[in-house]
């Protein structure tokens, strides 16, 4: 039989994310574990702390929807007006909430009614309070939320929704439905399978619900498709039918999340014996050694966005993330910005920095300087890890530990993947599906600054219209010509 659908409507309130000074990251939490729970989300509404517009907002809301979910707006301040807005929504008066005085007191030390603290204790009539329980700590929470009928009334601040919700979210849990998900990536343009989605969807219409997502900046698929239902037959057989009619060897491999796959690094030792895999045990082997020579305080990763230090990135944190089961320190990266550093360059290296959660060591002007700058600010650093090559300039004589040139400030050079190939380097990064810097997508092959870099000319064609391109950087046929964008001069 069918059950009636179990939805949910959100309204984020604030002036603040209206003027674009904060950034509404609660709906997206609340409507990703809405989704797990089998709750439909119908709307996300976003209004300023305006008490006519959140009574209209929630009257109508409660009236649509199973659940709804507010965040923002109950705070001490006069603009906190979110209380008011959903008593006024219902016609009831607000009122003190002899429990919340209480707490209120234990929290502020004042029990003053007509004290802005005591504000938040003053709730709709017909308010319920419901307080969670810890899933870390298993003991129940300090603060308890306020329901009014179908209304849940959350705090703003992402990192107290975000647990609040969390410890209560039993209470939305649509037992009725579980939603299978799939979620299949394609390598080709919309335009060009908008015709096979359109069949697919007449044909399992009702049945799923099928998405097309088309991604600009992806380096590995043009559009991910998601396939979803309350029936995992129906999501097999429309995954079925989308293999056999969307064009041979569209539909890619892709890991959305390889950092929580870390230990993919390991396997790739599994494979078929190659320089490859010999090249990655040998990359492994070094920073294993560094790990036990120095602590993840002595160390940093030498990171200026290229292709070479992303592979060495992602190699320190699956090694670390697995010789410290817990990785509840921060790695740390050495960062010097270069003469006219590219725009993509800088913003591919702000997102790593948000991905792995690196503590940035920046650093401006010559690299000799910088390293001198390092010793006196952050003088626990005794190693670099480098994604130095033998066929950088001046390398070939390098070890997989030397320390820095007499003339130079005195650090140990670790060098993992001396010896690895530029093949090698964009297998590792492909095969686990790590993103790297778009220019290397743009037919940039090797990065230094705007000034000195251009696209290689090798990887340049003329596409069907006529107008001249560059294929990728991991297309480059001929590993020798890996510098050609490069000016001679460095
Ligand atoms: C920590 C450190 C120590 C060095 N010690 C010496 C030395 O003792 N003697 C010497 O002659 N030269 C030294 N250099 C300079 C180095 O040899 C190269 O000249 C320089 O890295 C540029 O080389 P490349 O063009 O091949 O760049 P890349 O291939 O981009 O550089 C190789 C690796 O160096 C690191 N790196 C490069 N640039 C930066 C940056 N701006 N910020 C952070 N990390 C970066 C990265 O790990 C990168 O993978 C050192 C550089 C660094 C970062
Ligand atoms: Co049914
Ligand atoms: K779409
Ligand atoms: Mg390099």
């Amino acid at each position: 039989m069918d059950q009636p659908e179990c939805t949910a409507g959100i309204i984020v309130i604030g002036d603040e994310i209206l003027k674009g000074q904060t950034t509404d990251t609660n709906s997206h939490f609340l409507c990703t574990r809405l989704f797990s729970l089998g709750v439909r989300v119908k709307k996300v509404s976003i209004i300023g702390d305006d008490l006519d517009l959140i009574a209209k907002e929630v009257a109508e809301f409660s009236n649509k929807f199973t659940h709804v979910i507010t965040s923002g707006g109950i705070g001490p301040t006069h603009d906190d007006l979110t209380f008011e807005g959903v008593a006024r929504a219902f016609g009831e008066p607000l009122v003190p909430h002899p429990e919340l005085i209480k707490l209120c007191q234990t929290f502020f030390g004042t029990d003053d009614l007509d004290s802005p603290k005591l504000k938040m204790a003053k709730i709709p009539q017909s308010s319920r309070l419901q307080y969670g329980i810890s899933k870390t700590t298993g003991s129940k929470t300090k603060y308890p939320l306020v329901i009014v009928k179908n209304v849940y009334l959350f705090p703003g601040v992402p990192s107290i929704l975000e647990n609040a919700f969390v410890a209560l979210e039993d209470l939305f849990k649509n037992d009725q439905a579980h939603f299978h998900t799939q979620e299949l990536y394609v390598d080709r343009d919309e335009i060009s399978i908008a015709g096979v989605l359109g069949e697919a969807e007449q044909l399992f219409l009702k049945r799923v619900v099928l998405g097309s997502y088309p991604d600009f900046n992806n380096s590995y698929y043009k559009v991910k498709l998601t396939l979803e239902s309350e029936s995992l037959e129906h999501v097999l057989e429309l995954e079925k039918y989308l293999v056999k009619s969307l064009p041979e060897g569209s539909i890619v491999p892709y890991d959305p999340d390889p950092l929580l796959h870390s230990e993919r690094v390991y396997s790739l030792l599994e494979k078929e014996d190659s320089p490859f895999v010999s090249s990655v045990a040998k990359a492994i082997e070094v920073i294993e050694e560094s790990l036990n020579r120095y602590s993840l305080d002595e160390i940093c990763v030498g990171f200026n966005g290229g292709k070479d230090c992303t592979a060495i990135l992602h190699l320190y944190y699956a090694i670390a993330k697995k010789k410290y089961s817990n990785l509840n320190t921060k790695l740390k990266a050495l960062y010097i910005t270069s003469k006219s550093p590219f725009p993509e360059v800088e913003q591919f290296i702000q997102s790593s920095r948000d991905r792995y959660q690196l503590e940035m060591l920046h650093f401006d002007g010559r690299i000799q300087d910088s390293l001198s700058q390092m010793k006196k600010q952050y003088p626990e650093i005794k190693a670099v890890v480098m994604g130095t090559r033998k066929t950088d300039p001046w390398s070939a004589h390098l070890e997989s530990f030397s320390m820095t040139d007499p003339d130079w400030p005195q650090y140990m050079r670790i060098n993992p993947i001396l010896d690895w190939s530029f093949r090698d380097v964009w297998e590792f990064l492909r095969s686990l599906c790590l993103p790297y810097c778009s220019l290397y997508d743009r037919g940039f092959t090797s990065l230094g600054s705007m000034n000195n870099t251009h696209p290689n000319p090798q990887l340049r064609y003329i596409d069907n219209r006529g107008i001249m391109r560059y294929k990728a950087a991991f297309l480059l046929a001929d590993e020798s010509e890996e510098r050609n964008g490069r000016d001679r001069t460095i």
